[in-house]
């Protein structure tokens, strides 16, 4: 790679391009399309020398909700709110470097949910937006992700704010995203016992920084935190009949009310006359998760960063610290679940879901990826000021092709 030039090289004058100063900064936009909320983020890198990784200067973040498969019935309003988030970016990128700051959106499990023409509909209006802006639009700006992706760029992103990516000593570590539709597993196998026993489809091969990983990773679609609330209340993927109640022993007795997910409106409600508590849920739960998720043996010693709803429910419950996330095993989700769902009427308040959602962690974590009471989670939002969120990687990769880093 030693010849060559630095992509920014050609458009400025040699005796204006100190290659310590600020010309080798350059910019990248991804949008997370996800099933609860669209976020933007804008990242601004600094490539020092060709040999070296970029540095992740800084991240503008910023989100509105609901998500785009909200708008499955009105796209140009779904992309009205792609368009809001794309302003922020003229204002934060700087005009000479618009043309070069290449701009896409990956939605997840919300739009693979959605029928293909209404998923379409909804990305070939903000494919509209993209254009009209005055950024560098590549091709395949505007999709949705493959789900082993979705886990792979959440590994990448981690690993690499984590320092793993650079340097001889790699320690990778694995990841889990629990989202509002689905829910990844990723980490690098360590003994070829579980190369062996993984289904095929498990295992992806992946190029970034001039390595080739070879990845565990699988994307549960179905089984993100909100899917998982209607699989529980028997609701998933159901003609929801006009007026059609669901019930739990996860949620408060005396509990009735409404819930819109994916466009789509749902009654629900507490147990009025039957069991209620943790036992019940946990069995109520476990229906939905037995038997369905492969449990690869090197995990359950291993220990984990976990963030998206994982991170949002430990917090919720002061598990860990809002800002600064902490350290957990899986039995501190079960001794809250259990605290809570045997406490319904004192927890209501802030949300009446919170013990179907503490139950669902424990039991996907306990029953369905087979990890341990004691196994660790480190529970993060942010390493040194950036989001763990698969959008980095993406944006790596987007780079990546464009020839943009090496
Ligand atoms: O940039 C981010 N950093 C950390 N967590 C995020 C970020 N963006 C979204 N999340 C988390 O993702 C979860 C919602 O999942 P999402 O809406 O992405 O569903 P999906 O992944 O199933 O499509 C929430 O817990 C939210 O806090
Ligand atoms: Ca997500």
């Amino acid at each position: 790679h030693s010849n060559r030039v630095m992509w920014f090289q050609d458009f400025f004058p040699p005796n204006v391009c100190p290659i310590n100063a600020k010309a080798n900064t350059f910019y990248g936009i991804m949008f997370d399309a996800g099933s609860t909320g669209t976020r933007i983020h804008i990242y601004t890198f600094v490539q020092k020398s060709p040999e070296d990784l970029p540095e992740v200067e800084g991240e503008i973040f910023e989100s509105v909700k609901p998500g785009l498969s909200a708008y499955a019935d009105e796209p140009e309003k779904g992309a009205e709110s792609v368009k809001t988030l794309l302003d922020m970016a003229i204002d934060a990128v700087p005009p000479h470097l618009w043309k070069k700051t290449p701009v896409v959106l990956k939605a997840t499990a919300g739009l693979r949910l959605l029928s293909e023409e209404k998923a379409e509909a909804l990305l070939s209006e903000v494919k509209e937006v993209f254009e009209e802006s005055p950024f560098l639009v590549p091709e395949d700006s505007v999709g949705i992700m493959d789900g082993s992706h979705e886990g792979i760029l959440a590994w990448i992103t981690v690993n690499f704010l984590t320092g793993q990516l650079s340097g001889q000593n790699q320690q990778t570590v694995g990841i889990l995203d629990l989202g509002g539709a689905s829910t990844q597993i990723t980490f690098l196998p360590r003994f070829e016992e579980t190369l062996k026993e993984t289904p095929g489809d498990f295992l992806t091969s992946f190029e970034m920084f001039n390595k080739t990983y070879k990845l565990y990773t699988h994307s549960y679609l179905g089984f993100g935190l909100k899917a998982a609330r209607l699989a529980t209340l028997g609701a998933f993927n159901m003609e929801v009949v006009d007026g059609q109640m669901f019930r739990s022993s996860c949620l408060p007795k005396q509990l009735e009310a409404e819930w819109h997910f994916g466009g789509v409106k749902y009654r629900y409600g507490g147990n009025k006359e039957g069991e209620t508590g943790f036992k019940p849920c946990y069995l109520e739960v476990l229906k939905v998760v037995k038997g369905k998720l492969h449990q690869p043996e090197e995990i359950r010693g291993s220990s984990f960063y976990a963030f998206s709803y994982y991170y949002d429910r430990a917090a919720d419950t002061n598990l860990i610290d809002y800002e600064r996330g902490g350290v957990l095993e899986v039995r501190d989700f079960e001794r809250k679940a259990k605290e809570v769902c045997d406490n319904m009427e004192r927890y209501n308040s802030a949300s009446p879901f919170l013990c179907m959602d503490l139950t669902y962690i424990t039991v996907l974590l306990k029953e369905g990826f087979g990890f341990r009471d004691n196994t660790v989670l480190q529970l993060t939002k942010k390493v040194n000021d950036i989001e763990t969120s698969w959008t980095l990687g993406a944006t790596f990769y987007l780079l990546q092709s464009l020839g943009m880093t090496y």
